[in-house]
Parts: C-alpha cells; sequence; structure tokens
C-alpha cells in the first residue's frame, strides 16, 4: 500500500521549536476535552462570561486605542452597531415546529457565509421571503449588500468626474503597502513582514516573477502572465464532463478516532476482504507478526508499514490506499490517532471529502476515548472544522462485548448527541457495528448469530458505497495546496496534493505560492497514471519546470495566473475558542495550519466577540477570549501566505489555531487586509 507523502519528511523538532517540553499535548490533556457545548448550535446558551475573568485579572491592558483606526474601520464599527441594534429590538416570528426549524437551520447556514454584518431581522425576513431556501436567501443578501457599498461609494466617483482637476492629476498614486509590523506601535509582535506589494518571499528568482503584485486582495494581478489560448478560454466544466462522465466517482475517506480504537486493523480487512491485498502479502504479515508475538496487529501491518510503527504497534502517518466499490473509487486515509500525531491527521483530513469515525465497544475504552480526554470527540470536531460534513461511525471490536445490542445502543445515544453539537446533521451520519479483526459485518451483511439476531442494516463496504459524492468545483480557478515536493524523473520536478478547485491541464501556466512566481505544468499524473487533465477533488503529482525549487514548500498554494488567490500576511478570521488554559490576548503566537501550511502566527486584534448561534456582536473589541467563545480576530503571519475568504473559497478559507500540540481553536476567514 502506498504511503501518505505529506508528513514523511516532516521533522516535529523544527515544527515545534520551542515547544519541546510540552509537545504532544492535545486538546484533551488534563482531562479538560472539546466539551458537546463548544461552538455549537444553541439558542438557549448565552456567550460564555467574560466578566469573571476580567474582575480577577484588573492589570490585563485594554487593547491600545488604534490610532491609525482608519474611516474603514469605524464603518465595519457602525455596522456592527447597527446590526447589533436591529437584533435587538427584533423579535422572531411566531412559527410552528417545522418552520421554526427550517427558519433556524436557513438563518445558521446564512450567518456562517456573511458572518456579523447583517442583521438577525434582515437574515430572518429574507429566509421567509424564500422560502427557506439558502441559496436564494444568500445571493439576495449578498446583492443587497454589494448593491448598499456601491451606492455609497457612487457619490464619492462622481465627485471626482465632477472636478477637471482631479483628471489632470498626474502624480502616481502611492501604492498602499501592508503595515510592518516593525514600526514602533507594533515592536512588541516580535517580528517584521513584508509587504506583499513588495517582493513576497525572499525566495523569488525574478525569473517569471510579476512586476506589480495586484490589487490589495490579490485577487487579480495587473502584471501580465500570458497563458495560452487554450488556457483562457477553456470550459473546464464541459471538459470534466467529456472526461469523466464515464468514470466511476473518486472520494477520499479519512479514518479517524482514539488511538487502538482499531482503524488500521478495520481498513487493512477490508482491503483484504476485496481483493486489494493478496493472500500471499496477509501470509507474510501474519508470519512476521506472529515472529514479533503481535499476531493481532497483522491486518494493522497492511498499513503501518515502517518498522517504528510496527514496533510501538501504533499508527505515526497516515497511511493511505484505495478501493472500488460498485460506483466509487475511495482513497482510504488511515490517520494516526495518538495525540503526538494529531498534526499528520489535520493533514490527512484537509484532504477528505467523507470520514469514518471508529470507536471501540470495549468496557471502559469507548469510555476513554470519549469522556476522559481521548481523541474520539477532538478527531471528529477538528473534521468537522475542516469541511467535513458525511460520517460514518463504525462501533467496532463489538466481539468483545459479545455482540451486545445494548452496548451498541449506548454508543449510538450518547455519540448521537454529541455529533449533533458538533456540526453534523442526523441524516449525514450512520452508526455501523463491526469487528475489524473477526472482518464481522465488513463486506457481507452480519453472520455471527449474536449480531445477526438484532442487526439487519449495512455492512461497512455497504455505508462506504452510500456515501455521497461532494459537488467538484470544477468551474472555479484553479487551486492546489502542496502536499509533497520530490525529485521526478525527467527535468524538472514533482509536487503533490490535491486539487481544491478548477481544473489543470498539461503545458498550463501556474502561479506558485506567495512568490507568485510563473511556472509550467510539463507532465500530471494521478495514482501514479499519466494524465493529460485533472480536476478539482483529484489527488494528483504535477511535474513543474520553470520554477525554483526553493521556491516551492510544503503548504504553498498553486493557482491560476488569471485568478491568483489572495496573498497576505493579516486577515480576519471569525474563530470558536475551544480549550485554552490562558485566554487569548493581543499578541497571542500561535501555529496556523490552513491546508498543508502549518505557520507560525499572532493574534494581533481581537476585532469582537460574538454571539455563538446569532452571530452577534457581543462586544467590541475584547480584552481577552476564553474557552467557548467565538470571536472576530485578526491574525498576522511572520511570512505572506495564500488565503481565500471562506464566503469564496470555502476549501481555502478555513484555519486551525493551534498552541504547543493543543488545537485551541478553528475558523473561517472573513477579510483579507
Ligand atoms: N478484539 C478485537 N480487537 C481488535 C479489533 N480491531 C482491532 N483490534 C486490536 O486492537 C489493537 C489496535 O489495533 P489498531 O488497528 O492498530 O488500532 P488503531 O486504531 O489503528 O491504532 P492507532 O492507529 O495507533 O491509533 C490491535 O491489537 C488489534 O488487534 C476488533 O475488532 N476486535
Amino acid at each position: 500500500m502506498s504511503r501518505h507523502r505529506i508528513v514523511r519528511g516532516m521533522d516535529y523538532n523544527d515544527e515545534y521549536d520551542g515547544y519541546d517540553d510540552v509537545y504532544g499535548h492535545s486538546v484533551d490533556d488534563d482531562c479538560v476535552s472539546p466539551t458537546d457545548q463548544q461552538w455549537l448550535f444553541d439558542r438557549t446558551r448565552g456567550q460564555h462570561s467574560m466578566s469573571a475573568f476580567i474582575k480577577k485579572n484588573k492589570n490585563i491592558e485594554e487593547e491600545a486605542e488604534d490610532g491609525d483606526d482608519n474611516d474603514d474601520e469605524d464603518e465595519e464599527d457602525e455596522v456592527y452597531q447597527k446590526a447589533r441594534r436591529d437584533s435587538e429590538n427584533f423579535q422572531m416570528p411566531e412559527l410552528d415546529d417545522t418552520a421554526q426549524a427550517k427558519l433556524s437551520s436557513c438563518v445558521d447556514e446564512v450567518r456562517s457565509v456573511v458572518g456579523d454584518a447583517v442583521s438577525e431581522r434582515c437574515i430572518v425576513e429574507t429566509s421567509m421571503r424564500f422560502d427557506y431556501n439558502i441559496q436564494k436567501v444568500l445571493d439576495e443578501i449578498l446583492n443587497e449588500e454589494t448593491s448598499k457599498k456601491d451606492k455609497n461609494r457612487r457619490p464619492q466617483k462622481l465627485k471626482l468626474n465632477a472636478t477637471p482637476a482631479a483628471k489632470t492629476i498626474t502624480t502616481p498614486k502611492p501604492t498602499p503597502t501592508k503595515i510592518t509590523l516593525s514600526t514602533a506601535k507594533d515592536a512588541r509582535r516580535g517580528f517584521d513582514i513584508a509587504s506583499p506589494k513588495a517582493p513576497a518571499s525572499p525566495n523569488v528568482s525574478g525569473r517569471n516573477t510579476p512586476v506589480d503584485g495586484g490589487d490589495e486582495a490579490g485577487r487579480s494581478t495587473n502584471a501580465i502572465f500570458k497563458v495560452s489560448k487554450d488556457q483562457a478560454q477553456r470550459n473546464t466544466q464541459e471538459l470534466y464532463e467529456q472526461e469523466r462522465s464515464s468514470h466511476k466517482s473518486h472520494i477520499h475517506m479519512i479514518v479517524i478516532g482514539h488511538v487502538d480504537a482499531g482503524k488500521s486493523t478495520l481498513m487493512g480487512h477490508l482491503l483484504y476482504d476485496t481483493g486489494n491485498v493478496s493472500q500471499r502479502v496477509m501470509h507474510k504479515h501474519e508470519q512476521e507478526s506472529k515472529k514479533l508475538g503481535k499476531q493481532s496487529f497483522m491486518y494493522a501491518w497492511v498499513l503501518d508499514e515502517t518498522g517504528e510503527e510496527r514496533a510501538r504497534g501504533i499508527t505515526m502517518d497516515v497511511g493511505q490506499s484505495r478501493i472500488e466499490t460498485k460506483t466509487k473509487i475511495v482513497t482510504l486515509l488511515d490517520a494516526p490517532g495518538h495525540k503526538d500525531f494529531i498534526p499528520n491527521m489535520i493533514s490527512g483530513a484537509t484532504q477528505a471529502d467523507v470520514a469514518l469515525l471508529v470507536v471501540d465497544a470495549t468496557r471502559g475504552e469507548f469510555e476513554s476515548g470519549f469522556e476522559l480526554g481521548g481523541q474520539t470527540r477532538e478527531h471528529a470536531i477538528l473534521v468537522r472544522s475542516l469541511g467535513v460534513n458525511q460520517l460514518g461511525v463504525v462501533i467496532n471490536k463489538l466481539d468483545t462485548v459479545g455482540w451486545s445490542k445494548e452496548r451498541f445502543q449506548e454508543i449510538v445515544h450518547k455519540m448521537k448527541s454529541f455529533l449533533k453539537q458538533a456540526g453534523f446533521k442526523e441524516s449525514d451520519v450512520c452508526f455501523t457495528p463491526c469487528s475489524g479483526l473477526t472482518g464481522e459485518n465488513l463486506t457481507k451483511s452480519a453472520q455471527e448469530p449474536g449480531l445477526k439476531a438484532w442487526y439487519e442494516g449495512p455492512h461497512l463496504l455497504d455505508v462506504i458505497e452510500h456515501f455521497k459524492v461532494p459537488e467538484r468545483a470544477v468551474d472555479r480557478p484553479f487551486r492546489m495546496s502542496v502536499t509533497d515536493i520530490y525529485k521526478g524523473t525527467g527535468s524538472g520536478f514533482c509536487i503533490s496534493g490535491r486539487i481544491e478547485t478548477g481544473a489543470l491541464c498539461v503545458n498550463d501556466k501556474v502561479l506558485v505560492g506567495a512568490s507568485r512566481e510563473q511556472a509550467q505544468v510539463k507532465s500530471l499524473s494521478m495514482d501514479e497514471l499519466t494524465q493529460t487533465s485533472v480536476f478539482a477533488g483529484d489527488q494528483i503529482s504535477v511535474t513543474l519546470g520553470g520554477v525554483d525549487v526553493n521556491n516551492i514548500t510544503v503548504g504553498c498554494i498553486i493557482c491560476d495566473p488569471q485568478m491568483p488567490i489572495p496573498v497576505t500576511t493579516r486577515f480576519q478570521c471569525r474563530i470558536i475558542v475551544f480549550n485554552v488554559k490562558v485566554p487569548i490576548t493581543m499578541g497571542y503566537p500561535v501555529l496556523l495550519h490552513h491546508q498543508s501550511l502549518i505557520e507560525p502566527a499572532v493574534v494581533c486584534k481581537l476585532t469582537a466577540s460574538i454571539h455563538k448561534s446569532t452571530g452577534e456582536v457581543v462586544k467590541k473589541k475584547p480584552r481577552c477570549l476564553g474557552q467557548n467563545s467565538c470571536a472576530l480576530v485578526e491574525l498576522e503571519t511572520s511570512r505572506p501566505i495564500c488565503i481565500e475568504r471562506y464566503s469564496e473559497f470555502k476549501e481555502l478559507g478555513r484555519v486551525m489555531l493551534r498552541v504547543a500540540g493543543v488545537t485551541i481553536a478553528a475558523g473561517m476567514v472573513t477579510k483579507i487586509r
């Protein structure tokens, strides 16, 4: 089985330099785990109160008033205030239960896209007007917002036109540059940030670098990147249908869960039962594991390939393999369960469309994975925050509890309410009883009398077969996050990763990372087969030419030169804070996880605390953020990075914040500075 490459070469000492003594702790260390109350929809629950903390910590300095708070910010404040006033005076309409449920779900979906700038009243009224059709409601609200902005801008434009002198001004406009942190005011943040207008990266070779970096969000470049006529005029949707309509659809499935839940055994056995591992290889694993006294791991060895993994009996890196069902090709990503390897698990999860959450039914084991600070909850929350919304829960090792229906139901009951609060829709979650070791209910319906007596549902392969294939954003501009870089066989070098949006063809031009150097696609391959074009959702390898290999790093984004991804060092996020021992204050250093990028960053501004369910601004410029709170914050990275707004590219607008091995927050990018 092939091994996932993402993190092969990752040096944890480098990644967590300075955190050596604490690295390895996860969300739940010291028994503080993400509780079911986190970030989850509950209108009855109020905003986490900060007053108690602030009372006790009076010496925390008020965030310095930004002397340079510009008009934009005042405008923003006004919008917040207006939205808040509007929301405060607003009475929810009285509706029957069904309509109330539709309304709540529509308001939540819309709020997750538009953030807090739109009042509750406006969202509720529009939702009712458009019969809770989320797409239509969003269109209406976003169009309204855009036209409001246009109206506000228009008078200025007219003024300029009306003043002849304005036309005669010939002095070139100074290019607005990003705030550099080396100013006296910001010196405390401790690093210099290059302006994206200036060369974006010290590594730019200059060979293919544009002269001008584009507008303030980097949305378009003024520099002329010549792309071929074919690339410029390609109808990617048409091409996709031409090339893929006769193919089986392809999904990536990550297998997650607490350490030792039986993930690798389950996947190894599934691969064997589906004929993807030969009898000869299985026999070899059996003999070798027996010699080491680890025969119970023989199926796990199919995916746990390294000596260290086999000796320690744990998965450390994401193992990768694939199976074919009647209608699908499924890439399996076997994630490590141990908390020390959560960065690997996150990296794998960024590529997943769907997830299998494996829990151990053994008495005491389920409890330690779920209730006593284990990784079951953390993994579920992480994959949901990374955009996975279909989940198969495998209640594994049911052989250890005599195939007990009561135990199965007890676990289903506990998991159901947690997963609902974690943001999974009930209709997108299913529960399957299994034994990865005995192979029960994996590819055939229940045979074991103890299970057959009460279970008639689908087996695991059926569950996988029935996962919906997410819609692929093939008609969007091309974006791909680099997960590995290696020397190819011919000229140039290879990168691999998953295409998030758009399509790519041989000979296309692409822009590379924050340096925006131009490169050319020499060849493409997928599953070791050469391709001429590849599409969103594909896990591919690309041979690039015409670019310096030093300008490409794991985590950088390759994009379409005609619609490049914004490059920035500062952006605003709407975050949900999980468990933090020390409240987040201005200047709080974090490790930013964005796709496969891990980058040091600083929380440089606490813009507002917001209400978790309504999105209303609760307090502007709070002094700190405690656990279970929700807020708008600004983050600043030490180097320019490529990032998108969540409302424009969901796939590239999500971030995760970690500190010393602990996931402290998940967020969605709302503004790019
Ligand atoms: N009785 C029983 N034991 C199982 C079952 N599945 C796995 N095991 C045992 O559980 C232990 C751990 O299995 P793994 O497959 O390595 O667990 P894992 O979840 O992949 O572990 P990590 O990847 O390290 O988190 C091994 O000893 C397996 O033999 C099962 O269905 N029944």
